[in-house]
């Protein structure tokens, strides 16, 4: 499969084109960086730090995107909208890591997704995916009784926040308790908050250092409190899942998916 790194000197686009490097049957077919980028015409492979790969990073994504098979995007939300609909006008695959987007993005996402098969999650690995089934299980087993709070810490350069890791499990735990996160969530308190609204979802977020992403649930109930965690150690999980997505992807019709699609953990 030919792919196509887009955000290639950032700090997951670095990942990416090593993961393509090392994926079987995968080939790195371009990187894509802003135009201005001090990296244009520097080497991917070198970029990456595993040596050449004779191919150079680029500003001109659709030339590139006509003659690859899919995209890997993990870039800011204004660029991915932009590459959303030129995945879809070469019809290839577009694998969306980028979080923070607004709902006027994912629509654009969505309407990009009639033409391209556009794989998008807030968090590419494994390990986050198979915990966003316990969060749902957990939060319709235990009911209104125990309070649910997201906590989740970044490295000190992340632009955005809540997490979209952090928004991943909360939507996990409100449809595990049937409830709407848009009317539950509760991303800010500050001052004299009053107490804590039976039936909140509440996120809090720390910054600092170089932490990969680490993300809790927290159900507290009654004198006692589970807690249901994650640690990511590398940013390698999320770029051998978004190459494994575009794998899984190639394969189906035009349309919108999901990491649980991809894994197979879709109820
Ligand atoms: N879903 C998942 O599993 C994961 C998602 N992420 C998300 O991925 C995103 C990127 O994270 P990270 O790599 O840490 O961030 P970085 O800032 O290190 O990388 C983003 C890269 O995108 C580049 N970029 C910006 N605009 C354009 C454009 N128009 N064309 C091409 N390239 C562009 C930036 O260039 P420049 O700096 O020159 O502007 C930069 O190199 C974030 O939203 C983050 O939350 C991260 C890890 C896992
Ligand atoms: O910006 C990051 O670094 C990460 N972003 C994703 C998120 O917003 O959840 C995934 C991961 O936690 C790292």
């Amino acid at each position: 499969m030919k792919l196509v790194v887009v955000g290639a000197e950032g700090r997951m686009g670095r990942m990416l084109i090593r993961a393509v490097a090392e994926a079987e049957g995968c080939t790195l077919h371009g990187a894509v960086e802003r135009a201005g980028s001090p990296a244009l015409g520097q080497d991917a492979g070198r970029l990456a730090g595993i040596g050449d790969l004779g191919v150079s990073v680029s500003d001109d994504p659709l030339s590139l995107f006509v003659a690859a098979d899919g995209v890997l995007d993990f870039t800011v939300p204004a660029a991915t909208v932009a590459f959303a609909e030129l995945a879809a006008q070469a019809r290839i695959v577009h694998v969306v890591g980028t979080t923070g987007l607004s709902q006027d993005d994912l629509k654009r996402l969505e309407a990009a997704s009639y033409h391209a098969r556009l794989v998008r999650s807030g968090n590419m690995s494994l390990g986050v995916n198979l915990l966003a089934g316990l969060v749902r299980k957990v939060a319709a087993t235990l009911g209104e009784a125990f309070d649910i709070e997201v906590l989740e810490m970044h490295h000190r350069m992340k632009v955005d926040a809540p997490s979209g890791t952090a928004l991943l499990l909360g939507e996990a735990a409100a449809e595990g308790r049937r409830v709407s996160l848009a009317e539950t969530r509760v991303s800010t308190r500050d001052g004299h908050t009053g107490a804590r609204r039976p039936g909140d979802i509440g996120f809090a977020t720390l910054r600092g250092g170089s932490v990969v992403g680490d993300h809790s649930v927290i159900f507290a109930g009654p004198s006692e409190r589970i807690t249901l965690s994650h640690h990511a150690e590398d940013r390698g999980i999320f770029a051998r899942g978004a190459v494994r997505a575009a794998q899984w992807a190639f394969d189906q019709p035009p349309g919108l998916y999901g990491m649980d699609d991809v894994l197979g953990l879709r109820d």
